[in-house]
Formats: C-alpha cells, sequence, structure tokens
C-alpha cells in the first residue's frame, strides 16, 4: 500500500464579491489529488482536498517541495503501524522535513490542501466516513447533525439593501437560522443601514452575524463595537488585524456579545497566542481555524489540545471555509458546527447532493471518505484531475 501519485491543479474561485479587505475577482483554489495503489469496490483509492477561499492557489509550493517529499519517503515510513493504511501524522511529518518554525503562513495552505487528501484517502480505505472514523479514533460518539450557518452579505457592484435583503431572506428560506453579512466595506452609517434592513428582513426567524474581515484599527473597531452592541449579533468577526492581540482583548471593554476570529491564523502556536493574549472568552466567543488553510487535520488536532489545555471546549468551534473536511471533524470530533456559503465558491464548498439544511443543521450521510463522491459538480472536477 502507497501514494503512487499527488497531482495539483489550480481553478479559478473568481467572483465579483469583496469584503472588507480583498475583492475575490482573481481569487483560485488547488484542486489536489492524492492517488494510492489501493483499490476498493473495484476502483482505485483516490483522496482529494483542496483549499478554501481566501488562500490562492499553492500550485508552487505542492509542486516545488511538498509533493516530492512524499513521494520520495519510503513508503513503509508514511503507513500506520497495523501497515494496513497510511498515517496521516507521519505524512505530515514527512513534508515538514526541513521547515523551520514560524512563518506558518507560508506554508500552511499547501500541506492543509494535501493532509485533506490524505485524509480522504485514509477513510475511504477503511471504508467509512472520515466522521465517524475520527469518532472511532477518539473513543467518541460522532454526531452526524452539525449546525452551519450562511455566510455572504458581500459587498458588491451595484447590490443595494433590497438585494441584500433579498439574498438573506433566501438563506432563511433554505433553512439557515443564522446568517452572516460583511462589514467594513463602507461608511459606519452606511454598514448600519445594511444591518438595519436585514434585522428588519429576518425577524426573529434568523440571528445575524458580521464579518469585518480584519479591517479595523482599534478606534474603528470600537465605534462599530458601540454601534453594534445595540443589536443581538450572533457574533462580531475578525475585528483588527489577525495578529493584533492586544486590539482583540481591548474589544471586551467595549462589546459585551460574543466575538469571532481564526479563520487568519494558521498553526497550533498562532491558535495559542490567541487564547494566550486576545482575551477571548471560553463562555461565548468563537474560534474560526480552518484546518484547510492552516496545516490541515493533523495540526487541527494540536489545535483542540491545546485549547483543551487551555480550557476551551471544542463547542467553541466552528470553522471558517464551508468544506466538507470541517463538516467532518465537526461531526465526528464535536465541533460547534461549520461555515456554508450557499451562492459561493461553487463547486468546493457545500453539502453533498439531496442533504437539506433544516433548522440550521444539516444531517451528514454515511459517505466513505469526506463525502465528496455524493456532491456530483465536485467529483466530476476531482475526477478529471486523477481517474
Ligand atoms: O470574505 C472572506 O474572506 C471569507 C470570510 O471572511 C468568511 O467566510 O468568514
Ligand atoms: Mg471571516
Amino acid at each position: 500500500m502507497r501514494i503512487i501519485d499527488i497531482r495539483e491543479v489550480t481553478k479559478p474561485i473568481a467572483s465579483p464579491i469583496r469584503n472588507a479587505y480583498i475583492d475575490f475577482s482573481k481569487m483560485t483554489a488547488s484542486l489536489v489529488a492524492v492517488v494510492t495503489d489501493v483499490e476498493r469496490d473495484g476502483r482505485r483509492v483516490v483522496g482529494y482536498g483542496f483549499n478554501s477561499n481566501g488562500r490562492y492557489g499553492q500550485g508552487g509550493l505542492i509542486r516545488e517541495r511538498f509533493r516530492d517529499r512524499i513521494l520520495d519517503a519510503d513508503p513503509d515510513t508514511l503507513r500506520n503501524d497495523a501497515g494496513d493504511n497510511l498515517d496521516p501524522h507521519r505524512i505530515w511529518a514527512a513534508m515538514m522535513q526541513n521547515e523551520k518554525p514560524g512563518g506558518h503562513g507560508e506554508r500552511s495552505v499547501a500541506v492543509g490542501t494535501i493532509d485533506m487528501a490524505v485524509w480522504d484517502a485514509v477513510a475511504k480505505i477503511e471504508g467509512k466516513p472520515l466522521f465517524r472514523l475520527l469518532a472511532e479514533r477518539k473513543g467518541a460518539e460522532a454526531d452526524p447533525r452539525v449546525f452551519v450557518y450562511a455566510a455572504g452579505g458581500y459587498y458588491y457592484p451595484g447590490k443595494d439593501n433590497t438585494a441584500l435583503r433579498q439574498e438573506m431572506r433566501s438563506y432563511v428560506g433554505r433553512g439557515y437560522t443564522v446568517v452572516k453579512m460583511k462589514i467594513g466595506g463602507a461608511s459606519l452609517d452606511e454598514d448600519q443601514r445594511r444591518i438595519d434592513a436585514v434585522l428588519e428582513e429576518i425577524g426573529d426567524e434568523a440571528q445575524l452575524a458580521v464579518d469585518a474581515n480584519g479591517r479595523f484599527d482599534l478606534e474603528t473597531a470600537i465605534a462599530y463595537a458601540k454601534m453594534l452592541r445595540q443589536y443581538p449579533l450572533f457574533w462580531y468577526e475578525e475585528i483588527g488585524d489577525p495578529l493584533d492581540y492586544q486590539l482583540q482583548a481591548a474589544m471586551a471593554d467595549f462589546y459585551p456579545g460574543p466575538m469571532a476570529t481564526g479563520e487568519n491564523l494558521f498553526s497550533h502556536q498562532d491558535a495559542r497566542n490567541l487564547i494566550r493574549h486576545g482575551g477571548m472568552r471560553p463562555d461565548r466567543d468563537w474560534l474560526q481555524f480552518d484546518c484547510a488553510l492552516s496545516y490541515g487535520l493533523v495540526e487541527y488536532l494540536r489545535t483542540l489540545e491545546v485549547l483543551e489545555t487551555l480550557g476551551w471546549s471544542p463547542r467553541r468551534c466552528i470553522p471558517h471555509g464551508g468544506h466538507q473536511m470541517s463538516l467532518n471533524i465537526a461531526a465526528g470530533l464535536g465541533l460547534g458546527g461549520n461555515e456554508s456559503y450557499p451562492d459561493l465558491f461553487q463547486p468546493y464548498g457545500g453539502f453533498p447532493d439531496g442533504v437539506r439544511v433544516e433548522d440550521g443543521h444539516i444531517t451528514m450521510p454515511d459517505l466513505p471518505g469526506i463525502g465528496f463522491e455524493g456532491k456530483s459538480d465536485l467529483i466530476s472536477v476531482m475526477r478529471d484531475l486523477a481517474e
């Protein structure tokens, strides 16, 4: 049993949307296939992965460093002790040989993308859904019912508050109970009008979260906090620069409601610094580390360990990224839920065909691996790469 090839293709996921920091007109993602020599049900086992939106495709790094470190390793060193499956932790170690500590963002997306494909292959080789495999390895019970919220509410040319309301209405109509919109890409007054419009639209059918995408300096962050705290928001997200823990910590004096951050932290060390220095409150705040951007699930398991040591429950984690990998982690390891972009970044995001959102939750189908085979538009792009 061995990995015989790793393939990567960089795909556009461009759209005309804009958050407070970037537009997505040139956004790309890497799609990766980890090809094994194993067969299951008459078919070669290929694991697939991709990086989530926000960081760009990683083809250069994957081809120049990480692919060859796996393919050049002695296959014996990449298997588990029983020799009957690949070992994601050993493969991760092979990828990371000769890498210095720190500077995680330089490579964490490339590694995370390959790691996703490795876990997909491992669960397929065991013939199980990844979430069941994760729960089993932890000695816990999987919970296939996962909370999901609808992320959108972007700025884009010609979009007025009527269009924003319609967008949010359509998420509520599709079963979501929490919707998210962008702030910080307009003046405070205009953002407040946008928020008022959305709250009027959704009433008590859903709650609203707002996301500043790291845009605010301390003064602006506080001005927004004073405006936002009069509303019953689900959370106030990524207020200042992701590495400005002092700003984050200062916000607790101005914003008593839940805050969320972490999508732009890329290692367990960065997560630990956020908890040590960012003043995050384990009784109400949310952590959004996204394994696809932060060295994959092997590293996310370390992050969860750090959180536990520091008194944080995995329930406080609702990852960024809207992909099925985090749905599996949520269902298998008891996270608080997962992001979802109902109308964006297709075919990569979303759920297997036929999965519906009901009362803000989905139920994971029992598909081997991450479950990409259950999403027809996605698996056809994946198979073009490797099968
Ligand atoms: O707009 C983005 O970069 C995505 C984002 O922050 C989110 O989904 O929370
Ligand atoms: Mg965000």
